[in-house]
């Protein structure tokens, strides 16, 4: 036992180091940070347990040693982290009868400044708490930094590098990390920030500074709180804080917490947490430290949303393509007042990376506030993958088959990812799943063919393929007959039935459910082939290239041509159509105009704000000159429309060189004007 304990926390170490690397160095981390904190609390346990610490264990280091081209300097002082505490409780216990003061945890990158005869000497990092790097060169890009201050003595001050919310929203935007992918929040773009080593770039950033404790300086003054307040003075901003003046009850250090929540949330500054700590500088010296903190304060955390359970079950089921789609069943856990008991797993290989087996101890959240998710697994070990999944799949019994793909996982890494599928096209569940899509909204829209009832008509076989749903009324007898049916039933769905034969060149494709052709592709096929079901067919045969047109790319190119490609789907296509009667689309392409503008056929993006014109607007006017309204500018983009307070695109457009109209000369060359 105790060797699976001390291989399991050998694991543990190695994982969470790596994700220090990623964190501290990479500023792109793979998992969020109330993971890391649950993988930590779980080391401090297995740690406990085993009685042994690994020299590399994160919970007696601070940081990670910093590997980038920087300078490095030391710190005499040495910067350490800080103590987590998320129960109140614990926190009302370490205040004691001590004054304290509750100041906000700013979520940046930690920075330390030293002064010497009223000049800025030397700005650095925290590095792993004795070696950081040298960010000098980039204070001028940061705000709230002074070059000189009226103060002439030694001055060592650490605080806090951070972009503002409302601005790392804007940010965000425009920018990538170092995998090429957007930053998740603007702690990591801050960090990437301080430490590049272009100030111009750094500049753009627009990160602030404030600083939360006074390292030297100021030694006649025996409380933090007062230190901290005379750098005001200097020209600094600093962090907000409150200080307490007698010991406080459980529910007055709630309110203080939640009075600096708010305030950071009216300022638009980002935190993670409240910092409590011991006011009187010589009791806080007198306290101690550990390997990774020191023991005069803590970090308030607010209760995260995860939630340990047990996973019970995987359940398979397949879908209307065939792939059979996992997912998790765990004990019961009350999220924000619901019940939660299942979250998808997306896939083999997600399954795979957390192996997952029945009997773990799972960490599960709500994303976004709705989606339950798995966000890790805390009994990893012994997973193999043959046992992870059916090999029969549940609803047919044929023999199930891994398909490997390329594609992108969770963080946007490129990688082979393995789905589960079913062959066989007979399979019930996977045909009713295709009925479904069929009937739904966007595609042929027959309301009153629910699942049930489309279940029942399968189980029955009535229908077989899509045809067979127009020649219900070879059933109606019978039907009108069937449980929880009647006559008015029965003519009700019949006249839905027959509306539906009236439809769109955009509805009929997505029926046909080609793979990853929705509402948006389907849409810019009909604006290609003119609504034309023919001549996309036509053009299909002919060998078209998809991938010219907006936001298609490999895949949909191959799935069309794959699709067509098969004999019992061209029989559909055909058949089906005789039975239908296709609008024409709802913006007939100007005739007279598609020959003599120069935009017939061409790809146009639209940025900025085009007065008076909506974006829709605009995009309906691009669709009337037979030409595409692209969302994002690409190498297939043929003109960018540069309208007020264009953002990226138009960077994006310059670099691509791609020619960039003003609203004006685009109306006169449409003759719009
Ligand atoms: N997602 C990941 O992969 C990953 C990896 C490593 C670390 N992390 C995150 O980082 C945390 C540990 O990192 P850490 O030790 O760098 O930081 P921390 O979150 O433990 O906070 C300690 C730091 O907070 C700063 N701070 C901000 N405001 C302060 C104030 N008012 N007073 C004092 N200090 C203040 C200080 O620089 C101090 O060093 C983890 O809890 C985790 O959330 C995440
Ligand atoms: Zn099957």
């Amino acid at each position: 036992m105790n060797q699976e304990l001390i291989r399991k926390q050998q694991d543990l170490t190695a994982r969470l180091n790596r994700y220090r690397h990623e964190y501290y160095n990479l500023n792109a981390p793979s998992i969020s940070d109330a993971v890391y904190d649950r993988l930590f609390e779980e080391l401090q346990d297995l740690e406990r347990q085993t009685g042994i610490q690994m020299a590399n264990s994160p919970t007696s280091t601070v940081g990670y040693p910093a590997i980038s081209k920087l300078e490095k300097t030391n710190h005499p002082i040495p910067l350490l982290s800080l103590d987590k505490e998320k129960n109140i409780v614990e926190v009302c216990r370490f205040m004691g009868e001590h004054q304290v003061m509750f100041m906000l945890k700013l979520d940046g990158l930690t920075i330390k400044l030293t002064y010497e005869g009223g000049e800025l000497l030397e700005a650095a990092t925290r590095g792993d708490g004795e070696v950081g790097e040298i960010v000098t060169h980039n204070t001028r890009a940061i705000g709230g930094i002074p070059a000189h201050i009226r103060y002439e003595d030694r001055l060592v001050i650490t605080g806090e590098a951070f972009i503002r919310p409302s601005d790392f929203e804007q940010l965000k935007a425009s920018l990538v990390d170092n995998n090429g992918e957007t930053y998740k929040n603007g702690r990591n773009l801050a960090a990437g920030s301080v430490r590049l080593l272009d100030a111009k770039t750094c500049m753009e950033r627009r990160l602030m500074f404030m600083p939360f404790t006074v390292l030297e300086g100021f030694e006649n003054l025996p409380r933090k709180s007062e230190r901290l307040k005379e750098l005001s003075a200097l020209g600094f901003t600093p962090c907000k804080y409150l200080v307490t003046k007698r010991t406080l009850t459980q529910a007055e250090a709630e309110d203080g917490i939640k009075q600096l929540q708010q305030y950071a949330r009216d300022k638009d500054i980002p935190i993670d947490g409240i910092v409590v700590t011991y006011n009187d500088v010589a009791f806080a010296k007198s306290c101690g430290r550990t390997g990774h903190h020191y023991k005069d304060g803590l970090a308030f955390k607010f209760e995260d949303d995860l939630f340990e359970t047990k996973l019970q079950m995987i359940e398979w089921t397949p879908g209307r393509t065939g792939e059979i789609a996992p997912v998790a069943v765990f004990a019961p856990v009350e999220i924000d007042g619901c019940e939660v008991s299942r979250a998808s797993l997306h896939n083999l290989s997600f399954i795979e990376d957390l192996e997952l087996m029945p009997g773990n101890r799972i960490l599960v959240s709500k994303r976004n506030l709705i989606i339950p998710h798995v966000e890790d697994n805390l009994d990893r070990g012994g997973f193999v993958l043959e046992s992870a999944y059916p090999h029969r799949c549940p609803c047919c019994g044929e023999p199930t088959r891994i398909h490997e793909t390329r594609g992108r996982n969770e963080n946007g890494e490129e990688r082979t990812i393995k789905t589960l599928f079913c062959d066989n096209a007979g399979c019930e569940t996977r045909k009713l799943k295709q009925f479904v899509h069929f009937v739904g909204k966007k595609a042929m829209n027959i309301e009153g063919l629910s699942e049930a009832t489309l279940e029942k008509l399968i189980g029955r076989g009535w229908i077989h393929s899509y045809l067979d749903v127009y020649r219900l009324d070879q059933h109606k007898d019978e039907l009108v007959r069937m449980d929880g049916f009647g006559e008015r039933s029965w003519q009700r769905l019949w006249s839905a039935i027959q509306q539906s034969r009236n439809t769109t060149f955009e509805r009929y494709v997505i029926a046909m459910d080609i793979p990853m052709i929705g509402n948006t592709a389907s849409g810019v096929l009909c604006q290609v082939f003119h609504g034309n079901l023919d001549e996309f067919r036509d053009a299909v045969y002919a060998g078209y290239d998809f991938r010219q047109l907006p936001d298609f790319g490999d895949t949909l190119h191959n799935n069309i041509h794959e699709w067509f490609s098969k004999e019992e789907n061209f029989c559909i296509w055909e058949e089906l159509q005789m039975m239908m009667k296709i609008q024409k689309p709802v913006q007939p392409v100007a005739e007279n105009n598609t020959q003599d503008n120069p935009f017939a056929g061409k790809t146009i993006v639209v940025t900025g704000k085009v007065e008076p014109y909506t974006r829709d607007e605009m995009n309906s006017l691009i669709a009337s000159l037979g030409a595409i309204a692209g969302s994002s500018v690409t190498r297939k983009t043929h003109y960018l429309v540069c309208g007020e307070k264009a953002g990226s695109k138009l960077s994006k457009a310059r670099e691509l060189g791609i020619p960039v109209l003003e609203p004006q000369e685009f109306f006169r060359m449409a003759g719009v004007a």
